[in-house]
């Protein structure tokens, strides 16, 4: 579904991505895991065609992105950090999207109604906590229903509760056979969830594939173990000029 070919990209002097060459496992939640600065919201926005890529091939669904983004339709991000307009209330958001994505009319707001969200709808974004915030960025990515979803760190933020009903809502889209790409730096928080791991570290992915042959591979007993394990070589791999 989601296809990466010698994917490049530079900001300036600095590789963000050398030559990745990677594939997401289609109805598969893929757990995107590296070091701060390794290159994953990069790749991410790569995908949504949010950022110019230096070189290279994106496919989604074998239609190549070549500055034509109808294809978003079919995916529901979640940014780390929303910016929505910060006048206007959450009610005034959600519609303002709604109304962009108008042709979408099998809407999912299941999340709005566990957030609780109806209780804020009538202030505006500046006066939300943080935490809210980052419920109404859950609460979009997956209203649209979309066959696939890219969460960039979505329990960031989430009390104990919130999380566990965001942890909950994305394993009930994964078994209605959604694509699921996310990142975390909390790697025992979602490692129930993931299924396929890709590591990535200075612009580099050393592992893609399932999340036990991973585990296997490093002699670990669980997924933050071989994680950091993993990173733990890399950067004295690095230190040691390799
Ligand atoms: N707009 C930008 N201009 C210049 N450099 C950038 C820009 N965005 C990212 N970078 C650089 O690209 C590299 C990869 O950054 P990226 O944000 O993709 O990492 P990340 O893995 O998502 O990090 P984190 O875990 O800290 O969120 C870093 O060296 C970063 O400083």
């Amino acid at each position: 579904m989601i296809k990466i070919n010698n994917l490049c990209k530079n900001y300036g002097d600095i590789i963000a991505l050398n030559s990745i060459n990677v594939s997401l496992v289609d109805e598969k939640l893929t757990y995107l895991v590296g070091p701060n600065g390794s290159g994953k919201t990069t790749l991410i926005k790569s995908i949504l065609g949010l950022i110019k890529i230096s070189s290279g091939e994106i496919f989604v669904d074998k239609l190549r992105l070549n500055g034509n983004f109808s294809y978003r339709e079919k995916i529901g991000y979640m940014p780390q950090v929303a910016s929505f307009p910060e006048n206007l209330t959450v009610e005034e958001v959600i519609e303002l999207i709604k109304n962009i994505r108008s042709s979408i009319t099998n809407l999912d707001d299941e999340l709005i109604n566990e957030f609780n969200l109806k209780k804020e709808f009538n202030k505006k974004i500046k006066a939300l906590s943080g935490g809210t915030k980052q419920k109404l960025n859950a609460a979009i990515a997956f209203l649209f229903n979309p066959k696939i979803l890219i969460l960039d760190e979505p329990t960031a933020g989430l009390d104990p509760i919130s999380s566990s009903l965001l942890k909950d809502k994305i394993l009930k889209e994964k078994s209605k056979g959604k694509t699921i790409l996310l990142t975390s730096h909390i790697i025992s928080e979602l490692e129930e969830v993931a299924e396929e791991i890709i590591f990535i570290c200075d612009g580099l992915i050393f592992f893609s594939g399932e999340k036990n042959n991973l585990i296997s591979s490093t002699g670990e007993k669980n997924l933050e173990r071989a994680i950091s394990k993993l990173m733990r070589e890399k950067s004295e791999n690095f230190s040691n000029g390799n």
